[in-house]
């Protein structure tokens, strides 16, 4: 018998319409998992001992993901955790809005620790939709969760058929079906009738500690380099007590010289900044003078090369949350290396 554990945190795949206008997160995990059978996706086959997939529901949160605080990502993270501690669970599916996927993402990426997979999983359009994407997504990732192939891959979403790691993931496009992508990589998979199949193996980064009490306290703020740009955004971010700013320079994370002067006056105050681009994707190069990406890195920036700033930000708040600015920082740019 191989057990999964649906784990429920709300977004659209658990949204109905909402009286106030709109729609709002409320089905529970028992409600999803009554969704596939209404849909005939219930059916999983049979495991490698010739025994069947069991499902296990749980609820954690009933939110549309914007609203999520580092507090909710902490609960989910240790949620995870604790189902993991069971020997008789062989994966967990998680299911979440898309709009902050990335972040949750992040976050058990970086503190996953055990070769069961965790797979996360959404919906683009509700379920009082006739053509909505939940209840596929929901079956192919717990497929994908049940597979003996996806030991060892680490954190994964499972979305429009494709299955991709948690690290370098964005949400690319409001409301196309499909509206995750790599920033420089492809995907990792396809879930196929038969299951999973895997193109690749995943890179897992040696685990970092679970998120502390202290992680939920981080502040870090997140500014944006463009024409015209002041510091004074940047100003609000260090009086408002951010102990950690990611900065989107333009192009290769040019920040301008009024953001680079301010990058100085923050690394000055004991305050973590990362460097990353505007552009959405690609390496910040660090090859400008004149108040560029070269002027900011000399100012005490760390580059974040190719992770998304919504991740970067994740990954700094659980390193300050762990270790001194100096350390932070240095642990930054080795985690940042090693992803590429
Ligand atoms: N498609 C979605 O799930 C978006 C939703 N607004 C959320 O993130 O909760």
């Amino acid at each position: 018998m191989t057990r999964i554990v649906v784990l429920a945190t709300g977004g659209t795949i658990s949204s109905r319409p909402s009286s106030e206008g709109g729609s709002r997160a409320k089905d529970s995990a028992a409600d999803l998992i009554r969704g596939l059978e209404l849909h005939g996706l219930d059916d999983f086959g049979v495991d490698a001992d010739g025994a069947g997939i069991e499902l296990e529901s749980e609820d954690i949160a009933v939110q549309n993901s914007f609203n999520f605080s580092f507090a909710d990502l902490s609960r989910i993270a240790h949620a995870v955790a604790r189902i993991l501690r069971r020997e008789d669970v062989d994966g967990v599916v998680v299911t979440h809005g898309t709009d902050t996927m990335e972040e949750t993402l992040a976050l058990l990426g970086f503190t996953h620790d055990d070769p069961r997979p965790v797979v996360l999983t959404g919906a683009q359009r509700s379920p009082d939709q006739f053509d909505s994407d939940g209840p596929r997504n929901l079956h192919d990732a717990v497929s994908t969760a049940a597979s003996p192939a996806s030991r060892g891959q680490g954190t994964l979403l499972v979305f429009g058929g494709e299955i991709h790691s948690a690290l370098g993931l964005r949400k690319n496009h409001t409301v196309a079906p499909q509206p995750f992508g790599h920033r420089s990589t492809g995907t990792l998979g396809a879930v196929l009738e038969s299951g999973p199949r895997y193109f690749a193996q995943a890179l897992t980064p040696d685990p970092l500690p679970l998120p502390s009490a202290e992680f939920e306290e981080q502040r870090v703020d997140m500014v944006l380099g463009y024409p015209g740009a002041d510091a004074a955004l940047m100003h609000a971010a260090l009086e408002t007590g951010a102990n950690g700013v990611i900065l989107l320079g333009a192009g290769a994370g040019n920040p301008g010289v009024p953001l680079t002067e301010a990058i100085a006056q923050a690394t000055a105050q004991g305050v973590l900044v990362g460097l990353g681009t505007r552009t959405g994707a690609g390496p910040v190069a660090v090859i400008y003078g004149g108040g560029g990406a070269v002027d900011a890195v000399a100012a005490g920036a760390v580059p974040l090369e190719d992770l998304p700033a919504t991740q970067a930000r994740i990954l700094m708040a659980l390193l300050l949350s762990t270790h001194s600015y100096s350390q932070a920082k240095q642990k930054l740019q080795a985690r940042l290396n090693a992803q590429n």
